[in-house]
C-alpha cells in the first residue's frame, strides 16, 4: 500500500486517480509521497519513507528543492495546468487598472439607502473614468505557460505587447505570437509599457525585480501586475512609487500588510488558480505524476531531477538515482554481472549533478546484487518494481 499524504485542499477528481493500492488523506503516516498547492514545507519534517512531493499547481517555491535533492525525494509541479485561470484573471486585472471599477463598485455598496441613486450614478461616474487598452504596451516578463498566453490576449485586444524572458523554451517560442516583441533588455521593456505584468518564478535572482531602480525607468503612471508572486516586487519601493504617482495602479494577487489598504492598490486574495477547471486540472497532473513515479519509477515533470520515462519493457525494473559523473553506468551494470537476466532496456538521464538511470530486466535481480549496487559511491537511491 502507497501513502500519500495531502497538504492543502487537492480537487476530489485528481484523489480519485488513486486505485486501492494507495491510502490518501491529511492524516496519514509514513508517507510516500505528498500533494501541495501553496503550503509552505520549507520546515518539512522529512520521513525516510518520503520519495516525492507533487505541488499541484506551478510555484515551487513554497519547496526546498536544494534539500529535497540531497535526500533524493524527486519533486514534481504541474506545468500550464493553471495557466489558462491565471491569464483570465490577469485581463480581469488589467481591466481593473484601466478603469476605476473597484472604487465605483465600493461607491455603490454604500448607496442602499439612497432614493436618488440614478440621479447621483450620472453625477459621480465622472470621479471613477479611466482609458483603454487598446493601442497600449504592455510589457509581459517572463513567457512561460502563463506569459505567452497573456501575451498572445493581449494582442488580440489591440495591445501592442513587448516580452522579455532570457530562457524562453523552444516550445514557448513556438507558441508566441510573431507579433509580441521579443526584447533581450528588460530595460527596454522597462521604459516603453504603460503596463507591465509578471510571470516569472520567485528565485533568489528574480526577487526584488520591481524595485526603487527599475521603477525608475518606467514612465510616469505606470500600471503594474503581479499575479507570480509578492516576493518579485519590492514593497517598501512600491508604496513610495504608488504614492508619488509614479505608478498608477499596482494589481496584486499576493497582497502585503503594507500595501493591502493603499487607494491605488488593487489587491486580490491569490485567486489566480482557484478555478474549478484549473484546481481539477493540476490535481489530476499531480496525482497521475506520483502515480507513475511510485509505480513505475517513471519521472514526468520534475523540477529538481532530471525527467526519465519509459515503457515497463522488462517484468522487473531497477531505477538508480545518482550523482552525474563518470563511470556510475559501468558500475550500476557491473552488479548485475553475476545474474542470469538480461538488461532488455536501459535509459540514463542527467540534470545538473544528479542522474537518474533506469534498467528493465527479464529477470528479477537478487537481493544482494541491489544491496550493491546501494553501496556504490555516488548512488543515492535504488528503488526496484515488479510487474
Ligand atoms: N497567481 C496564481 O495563482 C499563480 C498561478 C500559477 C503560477 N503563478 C506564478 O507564476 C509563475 C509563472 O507561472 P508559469 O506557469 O507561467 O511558469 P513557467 O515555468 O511556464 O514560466 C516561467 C517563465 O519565466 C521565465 N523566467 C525565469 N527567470 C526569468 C527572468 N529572470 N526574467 C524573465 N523571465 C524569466 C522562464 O524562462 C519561464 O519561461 C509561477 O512561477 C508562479 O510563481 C501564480
Ligand atoms: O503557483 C501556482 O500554481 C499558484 O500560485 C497557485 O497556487 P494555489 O495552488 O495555492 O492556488
Amino acid at each position: 500500500m502507497y501513502k500519500i499524504k495531502l497538504y492543502n485542499n487537492i480537487a476530489q477528481k485528481g484523489l480519485d486517480r488513486f486505485n486501492d493500492q494507495f491510502e490518501v488523506g491529511t492524516d496519514v503516516e509514513a508517507e510516500d509521497a505528498i500533494i501541495v498547492r501553496s503550503a509552505n514545507l520549507h520546515d518539512l519534517d522529512y520521513k525516510d519513507t518520503l520519495k516525492a512531493i507533487a505541488r499541484a499547481g506551478a510555484g515551487v517555491n513554497n519547496i526546498d528543492l536544494d534539500a529535497c535533492t540531497q535526500r533524493g525525494i524527486v519533486v514534481f509541479n504541474t506545468p500550464g495546468a493553471n495557466s489558462n485561470a491565471v491569464k483570465e484573471l490577469v485581463f480581469a486585472g488589467l481591466l481593473l487598472a484601466s478603469r476605476d471599477i473597484y472604487h465605483g463598485i465600493e461607491w455603490c455598496k454604500t448607496q442602499a439607502d439612497n432614493d436618488n441613486l440614478a440621479k447621483d450614478v450620472e453625477k459621480q461616474k465622472k470621479k471613477y473614468a479611466g482609458n483603454e487598452i487598446t493601442g497600449k504596451t504592455l510589457g509581459v516578463v517572463g513567457l512561460g505557460a502563463i506569459g505567452i498566453q497573456v501575451a498572445n490576449l493581449a494582442l488580440r485586444f489591440g495591445m501592442q505587447v513587448e516580452g522579455y524572458d532570457p530562457y524562453i523554451s523552444v516550445d514557448n517560442a513556438w507558441s508566441m505570437s510573431r507579433w509580441v516583441n521579443h526584447v533581450k533588455d528588460e530595460k527596454e521593456l522597462f521604459s516603453t509599457a504603460d503596463y507591465i505584468t509578471l510571470h516569472l518564478p520567485l528565485m533568489d535572482s528574480t526577487k526584488n525585480t520591481i524595485n526603487k531602480d527599475t521603477l525608475a525607468l518606467m514612465k510616469d503612471g505606470v500600471k503594474i501586475l503581479n499575479f507570480a508572486r509578492g516576493g518579485l516586487a519590492n514593497d517598501e519601493d512600491m508604496l513610495e512609487a504608488l504614492n508619488s504617482g509614479k505608478v498608477a495602479v499596482y494589481v496584486t494577487d499576493f497582497p502585503s500588510p503594507l500595501l493591502a489598504s493603499h487607494p491605488n492598490v488593487v489587491p486580490i486574495p491569490h485567486l489566480g488558480a482557484s478555478t474549478d477547471e484549473s484546481e481539477e486540472n493540476c490535481a489530476i497532473k499531480a496525482a497521475d505524476e506520483v502515480m507513475e513515479y511510485l509505480m513505475n519509477g517513471n519521472i514526468i515533470n520534475s523540477v529538481n531531477m532530471p525527467n526519465a520515462s519509459a515503457p515497463f519493457s522488462g517484468s522487473y525494473r531497477i531505477c538508480v538515482m545518482h550523482d552525474n559523473k563518470p563511470k556510475m553506468i559501468s558500475q550500476i551494470t557491473d552488479c548485475l554481472a553475476q545474474e542470469d537476466a538480461n538488461i532488455e532496456n536501459l535509459l540514463n538521464k542527467s540534470k545538473k549533478e544528479i542522474a537518474y538511470t533506469i534498467l528493465d530486466l527479464d529477470h528479477k535481480a537478487s537481493k544482494e546484487s541491489i544491496e550493491k549496487m546501494k553501496k556504490i559511491s555516488g548512488v543515492h537511491r535504488v528503488e526496484v518494481y515488479e510487474k
